[in-house]
């Protein structure tokens, strides 16, 4: 199992380049299973989740092909055999988004079968919104040996659309059955829909491909279904999430300074994050498509309560926490999405850092130092979190288990070692 090695406190210098975003790579990739026609994409994501998405979808029988293979940022898709509407338990169990599949399945072949996701180190995350709404759209569902058969149920030749109101905010749950509505017969409304950009990516790759759907970017989507889609290109957004971790490990590096240039990125999806840390203590300057970074003092304790987008997101929590354990002053954090979002606080502290939890709100009195350990990683945005303090901390800090890192950041180690990072991979 590779680990990454870490010798903490040297300033970093730099430039980074964002690449595009997991969470909107994983549902348009599945939108590929929506057509018979090629589509390419750009600005992918080179991740496992990538690898193991394109792993289902191509026992499916969808074609994926990188027409230069040395450059894994564009693939075709090419739907146009479809022989196996399943996923099975093997590959599931090790990314949850591959239930992703399941909408766009049912809306073209009139059946799936997919493995029930279970639960992950972060909650336990059931998926009873996706299946909720399939049912109002028509379908015929069931579990059985841990698969969710779905087929066509009250209309035997498509869904049909429907009035969906989903009982809390789901990102994925808002794709799969977006992916669903845009075939279905007729109009569907999704509110209560999730807001996140990557919900709009995917809607605008949507669209390209002959979609009809209105009210991106708001919780009221409306879906007036269409018989088939075509062909289309697009190129998958920046990844926020990554740029708000390399932002995170600027902040950390206090008072030994960090200047970092990052490119590719999208500042205007980061509006909450970009202000915390302004209130943290780091210069922030924002271009269209780059964030300037700077910082090179102790940062300030900063507290917020993790939200659906527009508000603060749970996958920055642990990034900002890390860089709490060295601020000056005290930080409260409330984690609302996940109920055990919180498995780097332990590891947090074995580096030195004073972190109390109490129910969901985890109490942070900054340190003036962390020293190197070696830590475990439990889940992906506990694991930036650990390589985040152990750049900051004084001495080596092993990360053992990073395939959860490699699950969601491309070349992470590569990035960091470009700006000064003393940070290598050992296998
Ligand atoms: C691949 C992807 O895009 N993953 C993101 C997506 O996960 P994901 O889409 O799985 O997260 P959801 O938005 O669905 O989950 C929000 C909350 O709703 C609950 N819930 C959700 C669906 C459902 O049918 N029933 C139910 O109870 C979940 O357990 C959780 O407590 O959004 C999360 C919240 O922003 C992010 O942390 C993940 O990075
Ligand atoms: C929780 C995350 O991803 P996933 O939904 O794929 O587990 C994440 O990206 O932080």
């Amino acid at each position: 199992m590779d680990k990454l090695s870490i010798q903490g406190g040297t300033p970093l210098k730099g430039e980074i380049t964002i690449t595009g975003a997991k969470n909107a790579a994983l549902p348009i990739l599945c939108a590929g299973l929506l057509s018979a026609e090629p589509i390419t994409l750009r600005n992918l994501p080179d991740l496992q989740d990538v690898r193991t998405i394109l792993k289902i979808l191509a026992q499916m029988g969808l074609k994926v092909t990188f027409p230069n293979p040395e450059d894994r940022s564009v693939v075709v898709l090419d739907g146009s055999d479809i022989h196996t509407p399943e996923a099975s338990y093997d590959l599931v169990k090790t990314m949850r988004a591959s239930i992703l599949v399941l909408g766009p399945l049912l809306a073209r072949f009139g059946r799936a079968k997919v493995s029930l996701p279970g639960g992950c180190a972060i909650g336990a995350r059931p998926v009873d919104q996706h299946i909720k709404g399939l049912k109002a759209m028509g379908a015929d569902i069931h579990i059985e040996h841990g698969y969710i058969e779905a087929k066509f149920g009250k209309n035997p030749n498509a869904l049909v659309g429907a009035k969906i109101l989903t009982d809390m905010i789901t990102v994925t749950g808002t794709e799969n059955l977006m992916m669903a509505a845009v075939l279905a017969e007729g109009e569907t409304v999704l509110e209560n829909a999730a807001r996140e950009p990557e919900v709009t990516d995917l809607a605008e790759l949507l669209i390209k491909m002959g979609a009809n759907i209105k009210g991106l970017g708001t919780d009221r989507l409306i879906i007036q279904g269409v018989k088939a889609l075509h062909g289309a290109e697009h190129s998958i957004i920046p990844d926020r999430i990554e740029t708000g971790t390399f932002m995170c490990v600027a902040g950390a590096m206090g008072e030994l300074g960090s200047d970092l240039m990052i490119k590719n990125a999208r500042p205007d999806t980061l509006d909450v994050v970009i202000d915390k840390l302004r209130e943290a203590g780091l210069k922030i300057e924002v271009g269209a498509d780059w964030i300037h970074v700077t910082m090179n003092q102790r940062p300030k304790a900063v507290s917020f309560k993790t939200s659906e987008y527009p508000a603060f997101p749970t996958d920055m929590q642990a990034q900002f926490m890390a860089m709490n354990t060295i601020a000056t002053g005290t930080s409260r954090v409330t984690e609302t999405i996940f109920e055990n979002r919180f498995m780097h606080v332990q590891e947090l502290n074995r580096l030195g850092a004073n972190i109390v939890i109490e129910g969901n709100t985890a109490t942070t009195e900054g340190v003036k130092g962390l020293s190197g350990a070696i830590v475990m990683a439990t889940d992906l945005r506990a694991s930036a979190s650990l390589v985040i303090a152990g750049l900051a901390a004084q001495g080596e800090t092993i990360v053992d288990r990073i395939y959860h890192l490699d699950r969601g950041y491309d070349r992470m180690e590569k990035k960091l070692a470009a700006v000064g990072a003393n940070i290598v991979r050992v296998k």
